[in-house]
């Protein structure tokens, strides 16, 4: 009896090539409804599968292949007699091979507008089902679920196919299922509103195998969200330079985060070790990065900077002084690409400029574990602010508290910042304690901290930055209040003449 191959896909293309090439293999084939139509146009000779089981398809395509011939067929141990007997009793065939890719949920449910009935009508049924009968019977079944490696089976199969690979392309297999799986998951997640689920089936599609981690020694990969859509490092197009590193995608994705804040003028961001260390707005885009290299001349060496305008002439010439590891931007005009290609090592970034309302959570792994919670999108405005000293903040101060409070979310807690107008002078990240996080920011900015502002992340639980920050030179100070001992710091504002504004949001980030 000839061996059987059932094929019943989706995504058409390659198909008759590889039908054509199990025919020479001394395959006999079965398809579905649409599947056969295109072999048979092919000039290929294949049975339906309504042939093989006695029933039509029927409800639209809902049901065509979810018969006991097949699964039988696809199930039955080549090696337990009974189940041998079964078949024959019944006069049903062995299924050797199974072809199967499902139907497009994905690109579906990606087109805009698209309604439920239309989603729900591309969750496949019969198709995985067939997939994981014929991968837990990886033992006698070939399966295959992806076009690109028809050849492979084809080369593997004119070989004999061993084991290993049938077990490879079963294990493939339950990849696929389960990412599918996981995208219908997620898609009925968004339409109910459902928050925290009893169970979190995340997938995501491997962009790039990185050389190396964090560190040489650990392995690495980046995995994008099958929906990437707006601002992102998986969603950008590269423009020159060597291939992004593990801890290139994180600075990167950093300071894109932290220039996403400030649409409404030209902005730069400078990032090291994902904290920023100079931050500039301007009425250009030069204007901008003069600033936030003037914020730190000597950090941004080895940097990467993030720019919310095209990369012009003018800003490119500025970046090409300095050795940077990664410039991203929206664009670059063709006079900047040619300064900047210059440097053959230097990446180059396009992406969006805009996050996507998709991007809402963040998962962090611990051991044995993962966190998610929302991204940090709380926005502090003007109206929302409590003067609590007897000094007001002048309308300038006003302006740079807000800038720098915009910053000071991005930064490694404990987090302060000091800024003079629409620019970072000093920034202190990631320390242990307050007092030690503005100690660093005022020995960064020197004299430029005289009638600068000062931004942190936490409340003050004691007086003493506020003290500090008047023997450096600060004048207005923004913080979240909510302190037992707020009045220590509000009474020490108003000794020492400083303003002080209370956010009532609290910008952690560990
Ligand atoms: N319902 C069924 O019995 C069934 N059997 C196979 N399919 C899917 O139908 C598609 C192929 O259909 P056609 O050969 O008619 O173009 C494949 O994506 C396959 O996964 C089915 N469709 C969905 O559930």
């Amino acid at each position: 009896m000839k061996k059987r191959a059932l094929l019943s896909v989706s995504d058409k293309s390659k198909l008759v090539p590889f039908a054509k090439g199990l025919i020479d293999l001394g395959y006999e084939l079965i398809s579905t409804g649409g599947t056969l139509k295109a072999l048979r146009d092919g000039g290929l000779k294949a049975l339906a599968v309504s042939e093989v089981t006695g029933s039509d398809e029927i409800l639209d395509g809902r049901v065509k292949s979810l018969h006991p011939i097949i699964h039988a067929g696809l199930l039955a141990r080549r090696d337990d007699d009974s189940h041998t007997e079964q078949l024959k009793a019944r006069g049903i065939h062995y299924i050797d091979i199974v072809v199967v890719n499902l139907y497009p949920f994905k690109e579906t449910i990606q087109k805009e507008g698209v309604s439920e009935a239309e989603a729900i009508e591309n969750i496949d049924i019969g198709g995985p089902t067939m997939l994981r009968s014929a991968a837990k019977n990886f033992r006698d079944v070939t399966v295959v679920v992806d076009p690109s490696d028809y050849d492979e089976v084809l080369k593997q199969l004119n070989n004999g196919a061993s084991f290993d690979f049938r077990k490879t392309l079963a294990a493939k297999v339950f990849r696929h299922t389960a990412h599918y799986d996981g995208l219908i998951a997620q898609y009925f997640i968004e339409q109910t509103k459902l928050e925290n689920p009893e169970t979190l089936s995340l997938t995501y599609e491997r962009q790039e195998v990185l050389r190396y981690g964090e560190n040489p020694h650990q392995q690495a990969a980046f995995y994008k969200a099958p929906n990437v859509k707006g601002a992102s490092l998986a969603n950008c197009k590269q423009l020159n330079g060597k291939a992004l590193s593990y801890n290139n995608i994180q600075d990167a994705n950093a300071a894109l985060e932290i220039v996403l804040e400030f649409p409404e003028k030209p902005a730069a961001v400078a990032v090291k070790h994902m904290n920023p260390c100079g931050v500039g707005m301007g009425d250009t885009i030069e204007a901008a990065f003069s600033k936030a290299y003037a914020g730190d001349p000597i950090s941004i060496f080895g940097g990467i900077v993030a720019l919310n305008r095209e990369v012009n002439e003018a800003t490119a010439k500025q970046l090409k002084e300095i050795f940077l590891e990664i410039v991203i931007a929206p664009s670059f005009s063709e006079g900047a690409l040619a300064i900047l290609t210059e440097k053959p090592n230097l990446r180059l970034l396009e992406t969006d400029m805009e996050r996507h309302s998709s991007d809402k959570k963040k998962v962090v792994s611990v051991l044995g574990g993962l966190l998610i919670q929302d991204r940090d999108e709380g926005m502090v405005t003007e109206d929302m602010l409590t003067v609590a000293t007897d000094r007001k903040p002048t309308e300038a101060e006003l302006e740079s508290l807000l800038f720098a409070w915009k910053v000071v979310k991005h930064v490694k807690s404990n987090a302060i910042v000091v800024a003079k107008g629409d620019q970072t002078v000093g920034v202190g990240a990631g320390q242990m304690n307050r007092v030690g996080a503005a100690q660093i920011a005022f020995d960064q900015a020197k004299d430029q901290a005289t009638d600068a502002v000062l931004a942190s992340d936490a409340f003050f639980p004691m007086p003493d930055t506020v003290e500090n920050a008047a023997k450096a030179g600060i004048k207005a100070i923004i913080q979240p209040g909510g302190s037992k001992r707020d009045q220590d710091s509000i009474d020490a504002c108003n000794k020492l003449g400083i303003a002080m504004v209370m956010t009532a949001m609290r910008h952690f980030k560990h």
